[in-house]
């Protein structure tokens, strides 16, 4: 059972809504977590239990970043709007870097959310399993 977060901006919720319904019997089997509208929109669509966090601008954003930072997140899908100033641009650019700090899966546009889907359901992330037994003493804070 892997974590996966859903981050959705306002003008991309339906098509994350969406994605998310066409793939529920995938993502069922996993530990689902997500900011707050998003989370809220999806659960009312789907049959899921998703974790929310704060909504993105109180914080939401950081909360999934601090699980990053731990290597503790297997994949976002963080439907971005690129056409839109966000208030917490600080925010979203601090998680999107946390993801390459760490080497986490992220898809910032549907395109990229579906093959990230496909290689999920076909296996392809087993290796994120072997990284959470192995994972060295962050919990310490342990700087390496
Ligand atoms: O703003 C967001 C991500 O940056 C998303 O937050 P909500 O899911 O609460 O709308």
């Amino acid at each position: 059972m892997l974590k996966i977060s859903f981050i959705a901006h306002d003008r991309k919720k339906d098509e994350m809504i969406n994605f998310v319904t066409a793939y529920e019997h995938v993502f069922k089997d996993h530990q689902l977590y997500s900011t707050g509208t998003t989370g809220q929109r999806i659960m009312e669509a789907t049959g899921l239990k998703i974790h929310r966090y704060m909504s993105g601008p109180l914080g939401g954003d950081q909360q999934i970043g601090a699980m990053v930072a731990q290597n503790d997140m297997d994949l976002i899908i963080f439907l971005r709007d690129p056409l839109m100033a966000q208030p917490h641009e600080p925010d979203i650019t601090a998680l999107l870097r946390l993801c390459d700090v760490q080497g986490i899966p992220l898809a910032t546009n549907i395109a990229t959310a579906e093959i990230l889907v496909k290689a999920l359901d076909r296996g392809d992330f087993a290796w994120r399993e072997l990284v959470h037994k192995y994972k060295p003493g962050i919990q310490d804070g342990e700087i390496k």
